[in-house]
């Protein structure tokens, strides 16, 4: 590798190698690919004709370092759909660059898939959600991004995408109506929430007064990942369906302030994610590959 990765990541040429020798370690070619937030890896378990390259076997690619992200991917099919999972992702606070935290994803367009499923589990800004409930990603602020760490920041390869590229429309509106229709067939109508994801960078939770200020904004749900990885997907012209998983709710008044803890998040993700799990196959299962 020639790239100088601490100032621009890798370039279009590394990012094809790496996904050529990673496609020489499965049979299987995706259509799909799904990356699992924290506590929500389970849904490879129910990969058919599973094959698991762990990230450790990937030349140049990166490690995971946080609890609940094993660092494997995934292939195989989920309702006879061509899929690859990465179980366990990277977070800017683990001390990875942006670009870092992102590379999978055009690692993955290398791979050839056209559709992104992106799961977290995130704190509820809004007051009318509740833990366990699932949150469909609407739209998402790019806090790190409005305050200079876009993950798109560095010379731009036209190959990967455009230099200013739109982000309106980021969340598939297709992919959106397919999965409310699937959650009423699934009996989920009382948990499904639509709203806006704000990333923070973390690690720390957020103190009642930025909770507050989150709100204030307009977030419904906070987290620290998903959105660089669903930039650089619409930068590269990706689909992307976006879904969290409220395993907390953040404190808004200094009453009821109650201190988030990753275990929590992490056991309200073993109980809940089974839900995430189902919701996801089913709309797999009526997904038209087609469609871009
Ligand atoms: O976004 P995922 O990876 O689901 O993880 C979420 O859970 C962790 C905090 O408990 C943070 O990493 C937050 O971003
Ligand atoms: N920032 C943040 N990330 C989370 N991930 C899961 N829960 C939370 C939360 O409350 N806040």
């Amino acid at each position: 590798m020639t790239t100088d990765q601490s100032a621009e990541g890798y370039s279009f040429e590394d990012i094809q190698l790496i996904a050529s020798n990673v496609l020489k370690q499965t049979r299987h070619k995706p259509s799909i690919g799904i990356i699992c937030g924290s506590g929500l890896g389970g849904l490879a378990d129910i990969v058919q004709d599973a094959e698991t390259v762990p990230y450790s076997s990937i030349p140049e690619f990166p490690v995971t370092t946080v609890k609940g992200h094993e660092g494997k991917l995934v292939f195989g099919y989920l309702e006879g759909k061509p899929v690859v999972l990465m179980r366990g992702r990277f977070h800017y606070y683990e001390g990875y660059p942006m670009w870092k935290v992102a590379m999978p994803v055009r690692v993955m367009k290398a791979m050839g898939i056209s559709t992104l499923i992106v799961t977290n589990a995130a704190g509820g800004l809004n007051e009318n959600f509740k833990t366990g409930d699932l949150m469909i990603l609407r739209d998402h602020i790019d806090l790190p991004g409005l305050t200079g760490e876009c993950v798109l920041i560095g010379k731009n390869d036209d190959r990967f995408g455009p230099r200013f590229p739109a982000m309106v429309g980021t969340y598939d509106s297709e992919l959106i109506e397919l999965a409310k229709e699937t959650a009423v067939n699934l009996g989920y109508s009382s948990i499904l929430r639509e709203g806006t994801y704000i990333m923070i960078g973390g690690p720390s939770f957020e103190t009642v007064a930025e909770s507050r200020l989150l709100r204030n904004w307009g977030a419904d749900a906070v987290g620290m990942s998903t959105v660089p990885e669903s930039v650089v997907a619409k930068h590269c012209g990706i689909r992307v369906f976006g879904i969290s998983l409220i395993t907390d709710m953040c404190s808004l008044s200094y009453d009821a302030a109650n201190a988030t803890t990753h275990e929590e998040v992490l056991a309200i993700g073993e109980k809940r994610a089974g839900d995430l799990q189902k919701l996801i196959c089913a709309m797999i299962g009526n997904m038209n590959l087609n469609n871009n």
